[in-house]
């Protein structure tokens, strides 16, 4: 039997809506793609393995039929690194579904080293794939500033904790610290490039906890300390196009087959928990449920937030005060979601008016 897919949102909430998930094939954005379905959007999912994605897609529009002839889930092989790739993306959603209403870039990763040892190459890798990637994106399913007026990058730091409207690319120069970067003026000659412009949208971005630094993963908390920021940018320029942009940064606790393995070590994360106030780890649910309402008209005026969902752990620094273990803050999860919507003889509850 499958295993359960629930939400707490309304069913049919985003019918007729189109969203895109980076990474939707594994671990959380798998999650993420499946409540969108069971929620009534069609998703596209667009990662570098084409046998993951082909195989998800497939298991997802088996579970998910069609009312029309086209399949609800849409894979498509894209590095988000590569612009071409990122550009094609749209390309293909735009033909298949006609529209983009959401955007979710929860593609991204790293390796763990010593900052000592991060090669040029390994630490360019995890900017790109992080920071330049998740850019990539945004401008690609939006008309860019950057596109109508070309790109000067100024090597200066300055008040950017508020986010930089129209600067957005300062940062990344900041952050990468690099003396000169050309950026070629975007062509934005296709059609799709428009879309968000045009309609508004909803996008929402995975960072992750790097509140307090990141040790051992120092390219992937500056990159992700990036895109805390672009978020924070976007949102001010973008606003009145109807586009809202939040992110949310789920705890180094958010256990998934893919993301345990990319350590090598299945309890790596089970080693977390003591310094996790919640006294578990998190899951893939419990992220997707966070990011269907920042879609959500529920989440109308909320743009430029970034939602930590770390069971307090980027608070809890263990200077004064030990929390005990204890296991009074459940997990939410789609069965539990399922089984209190049904009546004791299993049926689904009937709405209450
Ligand atoms: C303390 C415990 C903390 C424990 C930390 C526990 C964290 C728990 C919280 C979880 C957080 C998560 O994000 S879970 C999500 C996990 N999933 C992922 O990370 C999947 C996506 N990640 C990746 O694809 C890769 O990690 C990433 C580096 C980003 C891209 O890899 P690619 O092979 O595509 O990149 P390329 O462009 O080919 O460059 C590869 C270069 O990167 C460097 N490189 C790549 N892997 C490397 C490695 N393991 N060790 C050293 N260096 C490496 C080398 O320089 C490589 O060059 P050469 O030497 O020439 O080859
Ligand atoms: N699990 C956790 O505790 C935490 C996770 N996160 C972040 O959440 C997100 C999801 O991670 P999680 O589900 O746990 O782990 P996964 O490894 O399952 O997810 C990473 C996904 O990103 C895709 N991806 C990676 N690089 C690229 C790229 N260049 N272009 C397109 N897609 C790419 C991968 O697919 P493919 O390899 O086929 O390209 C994969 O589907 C990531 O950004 C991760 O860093 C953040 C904090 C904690």
């Amino acid at each position: 039997m499958s295993s359960p897919i629930s939400s707490v949102l309304r069913k049919g909430l985003f019918q007729g809506k189109v969203a895109i998930v980076t990474g939707g094939a594994t671990g959380i954005g798998s999650a993420i793609t499946k409540e969108l379905l069971f929620l009534g959007c069609d998703v596209v999912i667009a990662a570098r393995k084409a046998d993951r994605l082909s195989t998800a897609a497939a298991e997802l529009n088996r579970r998910f039929p069609a009312e029309n002839k086209k399949d609800r889930v849409l894979p498509v092989v894209c590095n988000i690194r590569k612009e071409d790739e990122v550009k094609h993306l749209m390309q293909r959603t735009l033909e298949h579904f006609g529209k983009i209403d959401y955007l979710v870039n929860n593609g991204g990763g790293q390796f763990p080293s010593p900052a000592s040892d991060i090669s040029l190459k390994g630490w360019n890798a995890v900017i790109e794939t992080n920071l330049t990637g998740t850019f990539l994106m945004c401008r690609e399913a939006y008309a860019s500033w950057f596109g109508e007026h070309g790109g000067a990058i100024v090597n200066i730091i300055a008040d950017f904790f508020k986010g930089f409207p129209f600067m957005s690319y300062v940062l990344r120069c900041f952050l990468v610290t690099y003396s000169a970067l050309a950026m070629a003026p975007p062509k934005r000659s296709s059609p799709y490039h428009a879309y968000m412009k045009d309609h508004g949208g909803a996008i929402v971005t995975i960072v992750t906890d790097m509140w307090k630094g990141w040790a051992m993963m120092s390219h992937s908390g500056a990159a992700r300390a990036g895109v805390d920021n672009l978020t924070k940018s976007l949102s001010i320029e973008w606003a009145n196009h109807g586009i809202r942009i939040n992110a949310v940064a789920p705890g180094s606790s958010i256990f998934s087959e893919t993301a345990a393995a990319n350590y090598g070590d299945p309890q790596l994360f089970q080693k977390a928990i003591p310094r996790i106030p919640a006294k578990r780890l998190g899951n893939p649910e419990e992220i997707s449920a966070t990011v269907c309402f920042l879609l959500s008209p529920a989440a109308a005026f909320i743009t430029g937030e970034t939602v930590k969902i770390d069971g307090a752990a980027s608070l809890y620094a263990q200077s004064h005060w030990e929390v005990p273990d204890h296991n009074k803050m459940p997990a939410y999860s789609w069965k539990n979601e399922e089984e209190a919507n049904r009546d004791d003889d299993g049926a689904p509850k009937k709405a209450k008016i």
